[in-house]
């Protein structure tokens, strides 16, 4: 067809109609396929959702403010979109008990479908306890908290294996003594790693050992990564240019997998029925029993479910007796109060116990204080809404994935008085016992709490007051001016500061 041709072809028809009617079908076809939502957010595009924002918010060390920025715009109750799937952010005591606990089984999944949690969950080879949905989460946590309750909290096995870590923390600080010490934390995840790794796997090690160390940097690589809500678990093309890559995540539980593996079979090989001696014996043990129910106890399960609890519980404790030491050079009238209680109700000669803790409030409340302001997990993990249901009045279709702000039910002014200020007087009445407990919930609360709240409190405690009782903590130039704002990886933790330790 010649250019003449072409012309008389298109005679009569009005081209600027034409463009206007394809813009109009296209808008419409773009606006049909944004996802949409009752609860107020960004605009969302079709296909790719919020991506940048969420990319934003795993890559942001100050996920505090993000949220605060959000809910200045939005409102309390805000969503964003990971590509198709909606992402609820839930604030405020009453929403937050509400999602967790009085309804906590309309919301008790994890978004198991996300493929960031995918990825990983293919890495270890099955799903534990922290990802798992269903039976097999129900039965491997029944475990985990049947093996604790064996090997763990009110055993005195476990309580030595604490203070023989105590023991090892004190001399590494007393070889510091008086000097300026930068990596509090490093001595921290050392102790916490150690203990959860006595209670797995029934020994301990020296803190200088080759293989603690390594363990220890597969835990920093999990917990160094983005997250699970990852946008490059969506869309794998992402890690070409973006931070948000989940490549330190996968490597550390590579190493992980490899490390249990080896002591899975040590344990298999040396399996006495009658000489259990560890969680892993147990396991072997409930393996057999389950032999029916191989979806929930099976071999590759063991060692999910092991990753789990190694990495869940090393740097959330860790982090929190970071924190703690950082809380008590800034108060230095709690840290003397603390130790005043703690002389009066256990004398200078001997090491603080768990039966010690009823006579200690202060300093149980201090720790208290600590948690509520220190905010390791400000968002808990994501919970998904099991079926169509509300929140607040507002529609949340099932699969929508809630992220449920801890933080904000700890700093919520309707609950607590100036709740910015640190006061742990605020957990005391005037008989000196502990109150307003229901409304500090650092280990969650309701069917997903933490399983390892009784351990994690008595490391806290064990580890906090007897380092107070060995030790006087300062700043290392009383000039020094400390952030608390919380740096966020997948937990937050205190930016870098500097103290020292005084033998008392
Ligand atoms: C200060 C220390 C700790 C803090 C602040 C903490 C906090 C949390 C939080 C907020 C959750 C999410 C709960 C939810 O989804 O609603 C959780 C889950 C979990 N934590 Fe901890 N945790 C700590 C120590 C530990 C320890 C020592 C263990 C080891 C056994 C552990 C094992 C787990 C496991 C396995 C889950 C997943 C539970 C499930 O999905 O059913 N945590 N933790």
């Amino acid at each position: 067809m010649d250019v003449a041709h072409a012309y008389s072809y298109f005679e009569g028809i009005d081209l600027t109609a034409i463009f206007i009617f394809v813009i109009i079908f296209l808008a419409t076809v773009l606006w049909m396929t944004c996802p949409k939502s009752d609860i107020p957010g960004p605009r969302a595009w079709p296909i790719f959702g919020n991506i940048l924002l969420v990319t934003q918010f795993n890559s942001t060390q100050k996920r505090v403010k993000f949220v605060e920025d959000m809910t200045r715009k939005y409102g309390p109750m805000f969503r964003m979109f990971l590509g198709p799937y909606q992402i609820v952010f839930v604030q405020g005591h009453k929403n937050v008990l509400d999602v967790l606990s009085k309804r906590g089984r309309e919301f008790m999944d994890r978004p198991t479908f996300i493929p960031g949690i995918k990825l990983g969950e293919k890495v270890k080879g099955s799903s534990g306890i922290v990802f798992a949905n269903g039976d097999a989460w129900k039965g491997r946590r029944r475990f985990a908290l049947q093996a604790m309750r064996e090997f763990g909290v009110g055993k005195s096995s476990l309580e030595e294996h604490i203070l023989e870590e105590i023991e090892e923390v004190a001399d590494d600080l007393e070889k510091v003594k008086g000097e300026e010490i930068t990596n509090l934390t490093k001595v921290m995840t050392t102790a916490s790693c150690n203990n959860i790794h006595s209670f797995i796997f029934g020994y301990r090690y020296k803190h200088d050992n080759e293989s603690l160390q390594q363990l220890i940097k597969a835990i920093e690589d999990i917990f160094s990564g983005p997250g699970t809500l990852s946008a490059s678990g969506l869309f794998p093309l992402l890690n070409l240019f973006m931070i948000d890559d989940l490549k330190s995540r996968k490597e550390g539980l590579s190493k992980l997998k490899k490390y249990i593996e080896k002591h899975i079979s040590e344990h298999r090989e040396l399996f006495d029925p009658d000489n259990i001696r560890d969680l892993i014996d147990m396991y072997l043990v409930a393996e057999k029993e389950e032999s029916e129910q191989k979806s929930v106890m099976n071999p590759a399960a063991l060692l999910a479910s092991i990753i789990d609890m190694l990495a869940a519980g090393t740097d959330t404790t860790a982090t929190t007796l970071d924190w703690s030491f950082k809380w008590m050079i800034q108060y230095p009238d709690v840290q003397k109060r603390c130790q005043e209680e703690i002389t009066k109700e256990v004398g200078p000669g001997r090491m603080v116990r768990l039966s010690d803790r009823r006579h200690l409030s202060y300093t149980e409340a201090t720790l208290m204080e600590i948690q509520r302001l220190s905010n390791t997990s400000i968002l808990s993990l994501p919970h998904v809404a099991v079926c169509d249901t509300t929140i607040n009045g507002f529609k949340i279709p099932k699969n929508t994935i809630i992220m449920s702000s801890l933080i904000s039910v700890h700093l919520d002014e309707t609950i607590w008085k100036s709740p910015k200020e640190f006061n742990p007087g605020r957990f005391l009445n005037e008989s000196n016992d502990i109150i307003n407990k229901e409304y500090l919930i650092p280990f969650s609360i309701g069917p997903r709490i933490c399983p390892g709240e009784s351990l994690a409190r008595s490391e806290l405690f064990l580890i906090f007051s007897n380092l107070l009782h060995r030790f006087e903590f300062s700043k290392v130039d009383p000039d020094d001016i400390l952030s608390f704002e919380g740096v966020s990886t997948v937990t937050t933790s205190p930016s870098p500061y500097r103290l020292k330790a005084e033998p008392r």
